[in-house]
């Protein structure tokens, strides 16, 4: 496992794009909306991890409506994995709890899973892993 990216969300990925390739010295390398989420991303590549903008595509998005109650910030962090089916049991078999235990497809060719953060510390968990 390794910490593929972290997600923070963001009201305007106008702005925040600005924001933090001065803050980075480096642009995005990506947009992508996933629409099934209600979201458009914005990735920057950080050594071997990137940091993924995401900014609300819809009112119930679930950034949406994180904002609205934490304000923007740190929203997720995403556990680069080999294989998605066998973490999604490993961590069942842990005690873990997923929001849905099938992956779906995420941004950047990834098949995405969430862990509820009432079981991961208060923490949302996304485990991804690269589409084959
Ligand atoms: C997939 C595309 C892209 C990628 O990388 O490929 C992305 O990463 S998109 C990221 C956006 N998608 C998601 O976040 C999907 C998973 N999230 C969810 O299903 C929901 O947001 C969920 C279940 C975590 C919360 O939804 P719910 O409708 O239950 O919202 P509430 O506001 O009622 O929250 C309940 C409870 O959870 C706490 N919460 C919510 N979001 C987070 C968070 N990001 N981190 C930590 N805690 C979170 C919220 O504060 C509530 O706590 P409570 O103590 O009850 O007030
Ligand atoms: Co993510």
């Amino acid at each position: 496992m390794k910490i593929e990216h972290i997600g923070i969300a963001v009201k305007s990925l106008g702005l925040s794009d600005e924001l933090f390739s001065k803050l980075l010295g480096t642009e995005n390398y990506k947009q992508e909306s996933v629409e099934r989420e209600g979201v458009t991303t914005s990735f920057y590549q950080l050594g071997e991890s990137k940091i993924e903008l995401v900014e609300a595509s819809r009112e119930e998005s679930p950034i949406a409506k994180f904002i609205d109650k934490k304000g923007e910030g740190i929203h997720h962090i995403a556990f680069g994995v080999e294989n998605i089916l066998e973490e999604i049991a490993r961590l069942k078999n842990a005690g873990f709890q997923f929001i849905s235990e099938e992956p779906k497809d995420g941004a950047d060719n990834k098949i995405v899973v969430f862990l509820h953060p009432k079981s991961t510390n208060g923490v949302l968990i996304e485990l991804c892993q690269e589409k084959k």
